[in-house]
């Protein structure tokens, strides 16, 4: 049995990295045990209150932001927080290294259904300047500048999904021992694929590019990609990413004409970018439609972005709609 710190050892990874992962850790086995207890630990359901982004939060939302928030902000190696559930970034020790983004709880959707949801966070290291852990600015770095990146997947397991940029690993948590156990090393996502993610009832506000491609899939074996394929919409990222990495397939939330103004419904720095690491640390692609979504220049901390990824070949033939 390899426990995640040896992993963490083995790869090099120093000592105030692998503190903050495990920090991170003890959040998510807390999140994961009161998604185990459900409705007896009273976190189903909404609270009163909306996120910077408009949209009604989950208790769970809330709850999971507590959590990691708390114990990150007294970490002496984290400088500070960004999360989708906070409106602005939150100082936590001045001389930290690291900064750590994070979606607390991916995929809020399934929660009251007892679907799978995740936690997905990304860290960079913080400037060596004097700038505080709570100013916007150090945070808006682009994905490429990522040291490590993950996601842990609640479903009948709790899955950590992990990159340090050697490469990416499953880690199972083991519930009598309390710990995340290595479980599948050095994952590759397979360059071909005949299954398709995306929310079809967007379709007739996405761009004719898009729309073109998903029409040619449907058409199957017949039509010009001349395949049958399947679709799968799990509305969480964290599920249709693992499905991804497990068997292939490719996953898209496009930049779509209901709001204009936005691009697209994923964030870039609690989705897109360490959504992206995974997945090009896997061998797979990760891009807006247009560019890689590591090399989009970040302005905001709440930023958007529009969402293709998955298995390399198939995530290159869908960009081929959209260069017009
Ligand atoms: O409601 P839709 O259009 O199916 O969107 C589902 C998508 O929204 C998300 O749930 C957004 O994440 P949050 O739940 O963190 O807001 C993704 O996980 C998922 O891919
Ligand atoms: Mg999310
Ligand atoms: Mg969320």
């Amino acid at each position: 049995m390899i426990r995640l710190h040896e992993i963490l050892k083995r790869d090099g990874v120093n000592s105030e990295l692998k503190q903050v992962i495990s920090h991170i850790m003890i959040a998510c086995k807390e999140i994961s045990h009161k998604l185990g207890q459900g409705d007896l630990a009273g976190i189903l359901g909404s609270s009163v209150t909306e996120n910077v982004q408009g949209e009604t939060q989950k208790l769970l939302d809330v709850v999971s932001n507590d959590l990691l928030k708390k114990i990150l902000v007294e970490d002496n190696c984290v400088k500070g927080i960004a999360s989708e559930e906070e409106d602005y970034t939150v100082a936590g020790t001045e001389s930290g290294k690291y900064l750590v983004l994070f979606d607390p709880l991916d995929g809020s959707s399934n929660i009251d259904v007892n679907l799978s949801v995740g936690t997905i966070f990304s860290i960079l290291e913080a400037p060596d300047d004097s700038r505080q852990g709570d100013d916007q600015t150090i945070y808006l770095q682009n994905g490429r500048k990522q040291v490590a990146a993950g996601y842990v997947l609640y479903g009948p397991s709790a899955i950590l999904v992990l990159t340090t940029g050697k490469g990416v690993n499953f880690f199972t948590l083991d519930r009598h021992i309390g710990e995340f156990v290595l479980t599948r090393e050095q994952v590759k996502i397979p360059a071909d694929t005949k299954e398709f993610a995306i929310n079809m009832s967007n379709q007739r506000f996405w761009e004719d590019g898009m729309k073109s491609y998903i029409n040619d899939c449907l058409a199957g074996e017949t039509g010009p990609l001349a395949k049958r394929y399947n679709m799968r919409w799990v509305a969480s990222m964290v599920a249709e990413v693992h499905r991804i990495l497990v068997r292939g397939g490719i996953f898209m939330y496009p930049w779509d004409n209901r709001e204009p103004n936005k691009p697209g419904k994923l964030r870039l720095m609690y989705e897109g970018n360490p959504m992206s690491m995974i997945v090009e640390q896997a061998g797979g692609l990760s891009t807006t439609g247009r560019e890689h979504i590591m090399d989009v220049t970040p302005e905001g901390i709440h930023q958007r972005c529009p969402v293709m990824l998955g298995s390399k070949n198939e995530v290159e033939k869908a960009m081929g709609y959209l260069k017009d």
